[in-house]
C-alpha cells in the first residue's frame, strides 16, 4: 500500500475541511452520475476484466517470447506510455530479455521511424498495434510501414506476427485488423486511453516484457480497497487530491513528480499524461512536470531551491531498490571516498532525498508532498496506478471539471490535417 506524508506541505487549510465535498465526489463516482461518468470502467476493473482474453494474453506473449527478437509495440500517449513506464519499472533499463521491447507510432520524427526500421530489418519481428480510436495519425503512418515491412519479410506469416488492441467495434484500425485476420484485443469503451495500461493495451507488451500480470492485477485489486474509503483518514489517495486543491489555492499552479530511480523516469512520463490531460482544462489545472533525482538536482535543482515560487514538489520514493551495492573501500583512497566504504549506495541515495527534501522545504520554502512506495514490483505497479487514478478523478471533479475527456488535444489535429490536406 502508499503511504502519504503531508507533514513537509505546510498546508495552510485543514484537509479535512474538505471531507464533506470529498464524500459528495466520491458518491458521485460510485453511483455514475459524476462528470463523465462512462469512464470510470476503471474503477472496478480489477473485478470485471475479461479473463478469458486476460488467459489469450498469456499464450500470445509466450508465443512471441518464443518466436521474436524485437517486439514493436506501435502507439501513443494513452497507448504507449504505460506499457513503457510499467516495462522500465519493473524491469528495470537494460533487462537482457528476449524480446527486446521497441517503441514506435509516438513520433512523425522520419529520422526515428528510419533508425527502428533499419535496426529490426535482420531481426525476428512481432508486432503489437494499439490506438483506442483506431485513427491516431503518428500510430497509423508507422503501423503502414511496419506492416508493408512484415509483409516483405514474412509474406503471409505476416498477419500471425501482428497484435491489434483496439476498440471492439468502431475505428479504422478493428476494420483493417478484421480484414487482415490479426489477433486483436479489446480495450473497453469504458476506460480512456490514460487509464487504459491494466488492460490489453498495458498488459500485452508487460507480458511480453516477461512480467507476471496476475501481480499486476492483485495489486490493482488490493488498490481497490486501500484507496476506497471517502473518510480522507483512511484514503490516502483522497488526501494528495485534497492537498493539490489547498497548495493550489495557495498560488502553486505547477507539480514538481520527483523521484529518485532512473527506472522510474517513464513513470513520470505517464503521469505527466494522467494528471495534464484529466486536470488541464476550462481554464484550470496543475502543470505537471518532473525531475529524477539526485541527476536533474544538478539542472533543475537550482530553479526549484531559489527559483520563483510557483510550484510544489510530489516526492515518490521506494523503499527498497530492485538491486543494492555496496560501496567498495580502496587503499589508496586517492578520491577521498572511503569515508563511504562498506555503505549501501542506495542508502546513499536516501540521504541525498533526505538531504533534499530539507533544503528545498526548510530554506527554499517549497512545499513537499512524500508518496512511498515499497518496491518497484509488478504488484505495485498494479496498486499505484489506483491510488493515481483515484486521486486524478478526486482532484479534477473538485475542480468542476471532467476528469476522463481531452477536447483541448484536437485543435493541433485540425490544424495540422488542413495544412496535411487530409479530406
Ligand atoms: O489510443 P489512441 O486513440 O490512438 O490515442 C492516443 C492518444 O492520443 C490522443 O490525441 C489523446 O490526447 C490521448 O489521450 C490518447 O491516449
Amino acid at each position: 500500500m502508499i503511504q502519504l506524508d503531508l507533514q513537509h506541505a505546510h498546508l495552510k487549510e485543514d484537509v479535512k475541511a474538505y471531507q464533506e465535498q470529498v464524500n459528495q465526489i466520491d458518491e458521485s463516482l460510485r453511483m455514475k452520475t459524476c462528470k463523465g461518468n462512462d469512464f470510470i470502467g476503471w474503477m472496478t476493473w480489477a473485478n470485471d476484466y475479461d479473463k478469458e482474453e486476460f488467459a489469450r494474453i498469456k499464450t500470445c506473449a509466450q508465443k512471441i517470447q518464443n518466436d521474436s527478437d524485437v517486439f514493436v509495440v506501435c502507439g501513443i500517449g494513452g497507448s504507449y506510455l504505460g506499457a513503457r513506464a510499467a516495462i522500465e519499472m519493473i524491469n528495470g533499463l537494460y533487462a537482457q530479455k528476449k524480446p527486446e521491447i521497441i517503441f514506435m507510432g509516438n513520433t512523425f520524427s522520419s529520422s526515428y521511424i528510419a533508425q527502428v526500421m533499419d535496426y529490426i530489418k535482420d531481426k525476428e519481428v512481432s508486432v503489437n498495434v494499439i490506438s483506442k480510436s483506431g485513427t491516431t495519425t503518428e500510430t497509423s503512418i508507422a503501423f503502414r510501414i511496419l506492416k508493408q515491412f512484415m509483409e516483405g519479410k514474412y509474406g503471409e506469416d505476416a498477419k500471425h506476427r501482428i497484435y491489434a488492441t483496439t476498440d471492439k467495434a468502431r475505428g479504422t484500425l478493428k476494420a483493417l485488423a478484421d480484414k487482415e485476420g490479426y489477433e486483436t484485443f479489446v480495450i473497453p469503451d469504458d476506460i480512456g486511453g490514460r487509464f487504459s495500461v491494466i488492460t490489453p493495451v498495458g498488459l500485452l507488451p508487460i507480458a511480453v516484457a516477461g512480467i507476471n500480470i496476475d501481480d499486476i492485477m492483485k495489486g490493482l485489486h488490493d488498490g481497490m480497497g486501500e484507496y476506497g474509503d471517502a473518510d480522507l483518514d483512511k484514503n490516502p489517495a483522497y488526501r494528495y487530491a485534497v492537498a493539490r486543491r489547498i497548495l493550489q489555492n495557495e498560488g502553486y499552479d505547477v507539480e514538481l513528480f520527483v523521484n529518485y530511480e532512473m527506472q522510474m523516469q517513464m513513470i513520470a512520463e505517464w503521469w505527466k499524461q494522467l494528471f495534464g490531460e484529466s486536470e488541464g482544462k476550462d481554464g484550470k489545472g496543475i502543470l505537471p512536470d518532473s525531475v529524477c533525482n539526485s541527476t536533474d538536482l544538478h539542472s533543475l535543482g537550482q530553479f526549484v531551491q531559489d527559483g520563483k515560487k510557483i510550484l510544489f514538489e510530489t516526492n515518490l520514493y521506494v523503499e527498497k531498490p530492485m538491486i543494492d551495492l555496496t560501496f567498495p573501500s580502496d587503499d589508496e583512497n586517492l578520491d577521498n571516498m572511503n569515508y563511504l566504504a562498506g555503505k549501501s549506495i542506495d542508502w546513499v541515495n536516501k540521504m541525498a532525498a533526505k538531504g533534499t527534501l530539507q533544503a528545498h522545504e526548510e530554506t527554499g520554502g517549497v512545499p513537499n508532498i512524500i508518496i512511498t512506495m515499497p518496491d518497484m514490483s509488478a504488484y505495485s505497479f498494479g496498486n499505484m496506478c489506483m491510488f493515481y487514478f483515484k486521486a486524478i478523478a478526486m482532484t479534477t471533479l473538485m475542480n468542476d471539471s471532467n476528469p476522463f475527456n481531452q477536447p483541448g488535444v484536437e485543435v493541433y489535429k485540425k490544424n495540422m490535417f488542413k495544412l496535411l490536406g487530409k479530406e
